[in-house]
Formats: structure tokens, sequence, C-alpha cells
């Protein structure tokens, strides 16, 4: 049920490129050819009469680009100067910078050539550091980024003119953190108006500053495909398909991805529609209990109710005590109502099988949520646990014992720093020093199975990301984790075993939401929390129901608009249900 666009962390990347050269398909100076190409490419696109351009080059491969662009870009008929060091690592790098050399100059990469008066640029290309970043930038390298982020007063006019080659420099990939500084926007963050990376988005596209520094983010093929969609397969050379063990969903890509196939959005759409099941009978869509809290609580458990409706749900039955009953007399009708007081009414009702699904904490209150709690998790049917149950399992860990792999958890920051407080002191605290493993080392584990998943599920980037801690989080735990915000991630527990071979990380998923600022607003979770459970009374698994969850609540308030409120999100569900089997259907 996921669709979406896999997603590499520069591990991964670095780990395909090594492998796509040392099958002899393909050089290095080839792939560097290929990424400069297109980035020079993208630039014409949008600038396309030849101009001044400046091109940055890093001491790495990033920088090999940067000379692979400046190269391309004169052969156009542009105007080109590049500011470089003089040491370069890597022969490719070397080469490109040797290549370019033959037709023009390298000035010394600093701050006052880069202010010098009259030299004045349309286009400004930022191949300083890419996915190689391990530490913070510092000395001469650091004053540029700086200055190029605004320091010296002139921020839009780096903003209107900054390609950046893979990702603004200084950016780590893996986090979307900007290294040695506080989390969070920095007054001169790099910000570029356009960034081109390569075969694959990195979390650190769509994380933290990311969605805001890259721009426009363009993702070039640079013809590694084969390599990503082949795992290294032991002595006998390249088998099996590899899962995506990481997707996102996002606006830009959406429903348009060329990677995805249309048959999985054409058959994803008629089951949410529900075409698929001509001779459907309501229970074959699954019941949904949404427990509601006291007197005067009840409206946010009755967003959920009636979101869980919209979604599918074949019966939706709102559980609020008895004394609150009345309460909940109106609309919808289709909506049915059972007191529960207590968890021996609660265990009562859930004899009948025929409820697949639970949802636990909007509007539910504290004490009521911790009452109910264990008589959820022993239940153990798919649940969602929001709002109230999680302050209420935050305050007795004890009750986390009892989670299970069809739960689903949707903290937002701040409950997730009450569930795993050393987590989010991670997340927010210094960042942990960089990781010691070589790219040459991964080529070194290729032909070894189990210790290339092993060092891949051990790598991490220089900053601990929201990636990390919603995985970290997922394990712990047992629990799907929805961790919350317009860059919301998504992480399954359990460790997945192939069949040929050991375990790996649980999959996940980031959905970008940064383009529907409106989706803020009061009640916004409780709808998301009913419409993840309507997916899984429906019989989603639970890390589709999420993911599909969180991909339907934002385009419901992409539809919409701004203005929005969260009674407006359930209503536009029937509508993206239309949209998407239009957008789907067979031409
Ligand atoms: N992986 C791939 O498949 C491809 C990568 N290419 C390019 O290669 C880049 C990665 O190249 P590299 O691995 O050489 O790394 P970078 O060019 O990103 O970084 C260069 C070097 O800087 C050093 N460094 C890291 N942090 C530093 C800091 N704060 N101050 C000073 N030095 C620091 C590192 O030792 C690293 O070797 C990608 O971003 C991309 O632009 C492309 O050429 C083609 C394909
Ligand atoms: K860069």
């Amino acid at each position: 049920m996921i669709s979406g666009t896999e997603i590499l962390t520069a591990a991964q990347m670095r780990a395909m490129e090594s492998a796509a050269i040392a099958s002899g398909a393909v050089t290095g100076l080839e792939l560097m050819e290929r990424a400069g190409g297109a980035v020079a490419g993208h630039i014409r696109l949008r600038w396309p009469k030849p101009g001044r351009v400046t091109v940055l080059c890093g001491p790495g491969n990033n920088g090999g680009d940067g000379y692979v662009i400046a190269r391309a870009l004169w052969q156009a008929g542009w105007r080109v100067r590049v500011l470089g060091l003089d040491n370069t690592a890597g022969p490719d790098a070397t080469e490109m910078r040797r290549r370019w050399r033959e037709i023009g100059a390298v000035l010394p990469l600093t701050e006052d050539e880069l202010r010098c008066p009259g030299e004045s640029s349309d286009v400004y290309v930022d191949a300083i550091f890419g996915t190689g970043l391990t530490r913070p930038p510092e000395g001469a390298i650091a004053r540029i980024l700086a200055y190029l982020g605004g320091s010296g007063g002139d921020w839009g006019f780096f903003r209107d003119r900054l390609v950046a080659v893979d990702c603004p420099s200084g950016m780590c990939l893996d986090s979307g953190a900007f290294l040695g500084t506080r989390r969070g926007p920095g007054e001169y963050d790099l910000r570029a108006r356009m960034t081109v990376a390569f075969d694959s988005p990195k979390p650190g596209h769509l994380l933290e500053r990311g969605p805001d520094c890259c721009g426009e983010l363009v993702i070039a093929d640079i013809g590694l495909r084969d390599w990503r969609c082949r795992a290294p397969g032991g002595r006998g050379g390249w088998r099996s398909q590899r899962p995506a063990s990481l997707t996102a969903i996002w606006p830009d890509f959406g429903i348009a991805d060329p990677r995805r196939s249309d048959g999985d959005d054409r058959r994803k759409a008629a089951w949410l529609s529900k075409r698929d099941d001509p001779g459907g009978h309501k229970f074959g869509h699954g019941h949904a209990l949404i427990l509601a809290g006291g007197a005067g609580q009840g409206g946010a458990a009755r967003l959920a109710a009636r979101a869980a409706l919209r979604v599918g749900a074949g019966l939706v039955t709102l559980c609020p005590p008895a004394p609150a009953l009345t309460e909940h007399a109106g609309a919808p009708d289709a909506l049915m109502r059972r007191a529960v007081d207590d968890t021996g009414a609660l265990r009562a009702l859930l004899e009948d099988r025929r409820i697949t699904a639970l949802c636990l904490g909007p509007g539910a209150g504290v004490g009521r949520a911790a009452a109910l709690l264990p008589g959820v998790l022993s239940s153990r049917r798919p649940c969602v646990l929001d709002a109230d149950a999680l302050t209420a399992l935050a305050a007795d860990p004890g009750l986390m014992g009892g989670l299970h792999p069809g739960c689903v958890l949707t903290p937002h920051r701040g409950e997730f720093a009450r569930l795993f407080p050393d987590l989010d002191a991670r997340l927010s605290g210094p960042q942990p020093p960089a990781p010691d493993l070589d790219p040459r080392d991964m080529a070194r584990f290729m032909p070894d199975l189990v210790a290339y998943r092993a060092a891949l599920s051990e790598m991490r980037g220089p900053a601990y990301s929201r990636l990390d801690a919603a995985r970290d989080a997922a394990t712990r735990s047992g629990a799907v984790i929805l961790l919350k915000g317009p860059d919301t991630v998504i992480a399954e527990p359990a460790p997945r075993v192939l069949p040929d071979g050991p375990a790996i990380p649980g999959r996940a998923i980031i959905h970008s939401a940064f383009d529907v600022p409106w989706l803020a607003t009061a009640g916004s979770g409780d709808v998301l929390a009913g419409i993840i459970t309507g997916l899984l009374a429906r019989g989603l698994p639970p890390l589709d129901a999420a993911a599909t969850g969180a991909g339907l609540h934002a385009a419901a308030a992409r539809r919409f608009g701004p203005g929005l409120i969260a009674d407006d999100l359930p209503e536009e569900i029937p509508g993206l249900f239309r949209d998407m089997e239009r957008i789907t259907a067979a031409p």
C-alpha cells in the first residue's frame, strides 16, 4: 500500500556508487561527468541565456562535480569563474580540476575572492561539500558559507541565484541539520534557489532545514538505477530485488513519480474507494472503536470518529463514559454510540471479534486513558494511541511493555520527549562524532552480504536525525512510531528478516508536508488518529495505515487550502478518493 520514492542515506549512496564502479560497468569519472553535466543542464534550463557564473569547488568529489559544471557551462558560452582549493581528495576530482585548468584559472576559495568588486555573477554554484560532510565547516570555508547565507547583509541576492550540488554545503544529508549550529533555523543558513541531487533524495533533503534550504529539489538520474534495485548477493554476484527500507512521500513527487508503477497507484485508489470490492459487506471494511472522554471533552473523539467513517471503516462506534453519551447525540447519524465506563466494559465489548481497531487518546483525559490502556493493549487489536494515551503511557513506563506491533503511536515532538527523553535529548543535543567508516570500506564489505547489511544498519550520519529517533523509538517500544511534524517520520519496529539474509532495520517513511502550514490547527491530530484507525480497521498493516493516513491527511489539507479547520479535513476525503481514481485511471 505504501507508494513513494525510495530514499537513500549518504552511506547507501556511497555503497551503491562503489558497487557500480567495482562492477566495471562505469567509472567514477563517468559518474562525475554525468552528475556535473546534469547540474549544468538544469542551470541552462532555468537561465537559458548564457551569463556569468561563479563555481565554488570544495576538497572532494562534490568539488569535482563543480569542475565539470564549470567546463560544461563554459562550453555553452557562459563566463565562468572558479574558486577552489589547491588540494583535492581523490583521483576523479583531481582529474576534473586538471581538465578545467586547461580552460581557465582556479582562484582561491576565500571570502575576499568571492566578494571581489565587479565580479558579481548571475549564478553561484555551491560545490563545496556534499555527502562527504563529516564535521562542521571551519575557518575560511565557514566564513564563505556564512557570507552566502547572508552574513554580508545580502541574503536575498544569493537565495535567488545559488545552485547547490547535492545539498547546501554544511547541511548533513542524513538529518537536514546544519552541523555545528543549534538545531532549528540559523541566522546564516545557506539557502539555495535550486538543489540538484543524484539518483535519489536523501533524508536531509526532506527533514528539518532541508526543504527550506534546498529550494527547488531536482533529482538527476546518473544511471545508477540498476544498482539501486539490486542487492549484493554474496559470491554469486548480484541478485534479487532489494525492498526499499526508506521511502519518501512528498508533494512534488506525489502520484507522478515515474519510478512508481501506475498499477500500484490504481490498486491503491480502487481499494480506498472500495471500487475493487463490488459485492462488499460493511463488516468486510472493519469496525473501529473510538474511545471518547467524559462530558465536555467529546469534540476530539468525534473528529476522529468522523474521519474513520470517511476513510471507509464499515462501522464506527464512539465510546464515551455513560454520563457523556447524550453529548454525542448529534451528527453524523452514521456513527454508533456505546457507553464504556471502565476496562471491564471495554473487555466485554471487545469479545466481539468483528471490532478490528481501536483509538485511544483524543479528548480521552489522562486518567481515563491510563485506566483503559491495559484493556486496549491486552486485546492485541490494532490501535492508535494518541494525545492523552501517550501522556498516560509516558507516566507509567510499565505500560510500555504491553505495546505490540499492531500499535501506532502518533506523538508530536513534545509527546515524543516525554516518552523517549533520551532520544529527544540526542535530537537537540550536541552532535555525535562522525562515523569512522571510509567509503572504501563499504566496497570491501560488498562481497559479504552479512557484513554489508550490518554496516548499513550501523551507519548513521554525523548528526542524529528524526529518522534515527523514530527508528530507535520503534525498536525500543515494539510499536509503529509516527513522529509528527511538517517532516513526519514513520518507522516500524521489528527488524525484518529477508528470506535470504539476516535482520535489517524496519522500514521507515518520511512524509513531507512543508507546503501545507495551515494543517497545524486545533484538532488536526485527532483527525489523523481517526484516519489511521479507520485504515487499520479496514485491515491495512500498521505501517501502511500510518503512512497512507499521513498522506491522506496532508492531501486533504492541500485540497482545502488556507483557512482550514480540522472539521474540514474529513469532508475532503471523498473528493480525494475521486481525484486519486481520476489521476490513476488507465488512459
Ligand atoms: N556517491 C555517488 O554516487 C556520487 C557522488 N558524487 C559527488 O560526490 C560527493 C561526495 O564526495 P566526497 O565523498 O568526496 O565528499 P564531499 O565532496 O562532500 O566532501 C569532501 C571531503 O571533505 C572532507 N570534509 C568533510 N567535512 C569537512 C569539513 N567540515 N571541513 C573540511 N573538510 C571536510 C571529507 O573528508 C570529504 O572527503 C557527492 O555529494 C556528489 O556531489 C558525484 O560525483 C557522482 C556520484
Ligand atoms: K554542495
